[in-house]
């Protein structure tokens, strides 16, 4: 994935390249920008500049498209109903990745607002991944996690990178930036600083 000259009046402009298989971790201060970064690459928020995946830009691409092949994860994922299973099949796949999470299979019958916030937040990266994107735009997805689950999620995640995901992390935590990282860069007042942190 290309990003050139991206931006819009709270942030940027950003360029910056992700290779498939490659991990851009963002850090920053609170309120620099790092999920209007995240939100303009996913095309929902208004934007100029151009991003492009395997040299097709956003806007020569329908809109929904776009956003099945990049998807965004916020950090507090929405859910449009209380009825898990109307987010996910129950199938062998949707079954594998809640495993693959330590997530157990009752998480599927029971109501999303009974579920823990960690168990919603990993319950949020099966319902995205099951969408097959080929970009992953992910807003502190361990956030809620302890460290052996976040080392699942890690795991995961590094297996999709091999199979050719491209991944834009934001993290606050520079122990997982420096599990994950493959290029890395900085947030300060709506624009990357000149080094990577
Ligand atoms: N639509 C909008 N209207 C007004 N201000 C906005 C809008 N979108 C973003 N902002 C502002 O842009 C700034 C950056 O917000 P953003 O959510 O990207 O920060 P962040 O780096 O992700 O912070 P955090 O780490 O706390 O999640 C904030 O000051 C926010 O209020």
């Amino acid at each position: 994935m290309s990003v050139r000259g991206l931006r819009n009046a709270h942030a940027g402009p950003f360029t910056v390249d992700v290779p498939r298989g490659e991990c851009l971790v963002v850090a920053g201060m609170s309120g620099a920008g790092k999920s209007v970064l995240l939100r303009m690459i996913a095309d929902l928020d208004p934007h100029q500049g151009l991003v492009a995946l395997d040299g097709v830009a956003c806007a020569d691409m329908p809109a929904h498209q776009w956003r099945r092949r990049v998807l965004y994860l916020p950090a507090e994922p929405g859910w449009w109903s209380d009825i898990v299973l109307d987010h996910v099949s129950d199938d062998t796949a949707t079954r594998a990745l809640l495993d693959r999470l330590g997530l157990r299979e009752s998480v599927l019958r029971t109501p999303v607002h009974r579920l823990s916030t960690g168990e919603r937040q990993r319950l949020a990266l099966v319902r995205g991944l099951l969408r097959g994107p080929c970009v992953l735009l992910l807003d502190e997805p361990c956030s809620a996690l302890d460290d052996a689950t976040t080392r699942k999620v890690e795991a995961l995640l590094r297996d999709l990178k091999a199979q050719g995901l491209a991944l834009v992390l934001v993290s606050h935590d520079q122990a997982q930036a420096d599990r994950m990282a493959d290029r890395r860069r900085y947030m300060t007042s709506g624009r990357f600083t000149e080094d990577a942190a």
